[in-house]
């Protein structure tokens, strides 16, 4: 499938009409760039707005200064510091926390032989398919129609039993995330299929120690992360050498690029803090894209089951300046309410056989 042209993101107003004498020169562009439509899927729980045009055009002109390579045994980063300039990234920060929706997933899994609710210590949502399938491109109108799936060899509409392990239909990315995956694509010489974003509402949110080594992702996968919002510490260790770690810390508009044996040899973590940063522009909030390619088709169920589940849909509020549900989702509202009720105790707790722990702790 060829690939869109960052400028192919732009709509132009049609030249007026009117009889005036024309201002400018006739050669002149005289056209006016104007916001796209939103994208709208099926799978999509509200339509998703377009970037006006003059963020992309800031993001895509930026000229960024070269990036710092980091390698140590068996790891290997390019971080580029910026990769988009501080105002800029606020603005995008702002955008992406109001226009997309996320969601706060449980899902089950058997521990000691008890049904334990594992509860993620953040926001996240997914757009993307593997490389078996692609989405057969919106109208200029934003629009998908309903047959979207293709097969990459066939260009076929795919059987239907190809994604039913997947908690909703794979979402294609929207105009806003592949914007920023074209330019990452285009500054890192990789290709990505997946957006995977998180919202850290507070210090308190967090991600604990794993690697992104899924069999899915091919042996030593590519991973680029973006950073947005509130400064958190990004935390590796070796996975045998415990002398071995790193700390750095994550600002907004960097990127940081993990590559070759980084996944296979090393885990990384966002650790919880004890003191909140409130106030300002982020009020302590933090979005990270991870930009990634998923070469086998279970690597689309796995990332939709981890990152939108079958939950509630949530909304950033301006006024109330948090997130707000938008939408109840499939899952049984008492298994909800019970993983949302053990919110304010630390560490384990049993509830009627069934255990409700946070992430970090398994
Ligand atoms: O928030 C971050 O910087 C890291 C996120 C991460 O490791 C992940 O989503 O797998
Ligand atoms: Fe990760």
């Amino acid at each position: 499938m060829s690939k869109r042209s960052i400028s192919s993101f732009f709509t132009k107003l049609p030249p007026p009409t009117s009889k005036k004498p024309r201002l400018s020169h006739p050669h002149e562009e005289s056209q006016e760039t104007v916001t796209a439509p939103p994208t709208i899927h099926p799978s999509y729980p509200h339509p998703i707005s377009t970037l006006p045009p003059s963020l992309l055009t800031l993001l895509d002109t930026y000229t960024r200064p070269a990036p710092r390579s980091i390698k140590k045994t068996d790891l290997e980063i390019t971080f580029h510091q910026p990769f988009f300039p501080s105002s800029t990234a606020k603005s995008l920060y702002q955008f992406l926390r109001s226009s997309l929706p996320f969601y706060r997933v449980t899902y089950n899994i058997k521990r000691d032989n008890l049904e334990t609710i594992v509860k993620t210590p953040r926001y996240t949502t997914v757009f993307g398919v593997d490389a078996h399938s692609y989405f057969s491109p919106a109208a200029n109108d934003g629009k998908y129609d309903n047959i979207t799936l293709l097969d990459t060899k066939t260009h076929r509409t795919i059987p239907s039993e190809r994604y039913k392990t997947c908690t909703c239909r794979p979402r294609p990315i929207p105009q806003c995330l592949e914007v920023l995956k074209n330019i990452v694509e285009r500054e890192t010489g990789e290709s990505f299929n997946f957006v995977l974003v998180n919202y850290y509402a507070d210090c308190s949110d967090s991600i604990a120690y794993h690697s992104d080594d899924e069999a899915f992702l091919g042996p030593n996968p590519t991973i680029a992360s973006l950073s947005l919002g509130t400064t958190r510490d990004f935390l590796m260790k070796h996975k045998e050498d415990k002398s071995l770690t790193l700390k750095l810390p994550l600002s907004n508009g960097e990127l940081l690029v993990m590559k070759r044996a980084t996944q296979r040899k090393w885990l990384h973590s966002i650790p919880k803090r004890s003191s909140t940063v409130t106030g300002g522009w982020t009020n302590g909030g933090r979005i990270n894209i991870t930009f990634r390619k998923g070469v086998e088709i279970a690597c689309t169920g796995n990332y939709y089951r981890y990152n939108v589940g079958d939950g509630l849909v949530y909304r950033w509020d301006e006024e109330k300046g948090e997130m707000v549900i938008y939408e109840v989702g499939k899952k049984n509202d008492e298994e909800i309410s019970m993983a949302a009720s053990s919110n304010s105790v630390a560490g384990d707790e049993r509830q009627d056989e069934v255990l409700v722990v946070s992430e970090e702790s398994i």
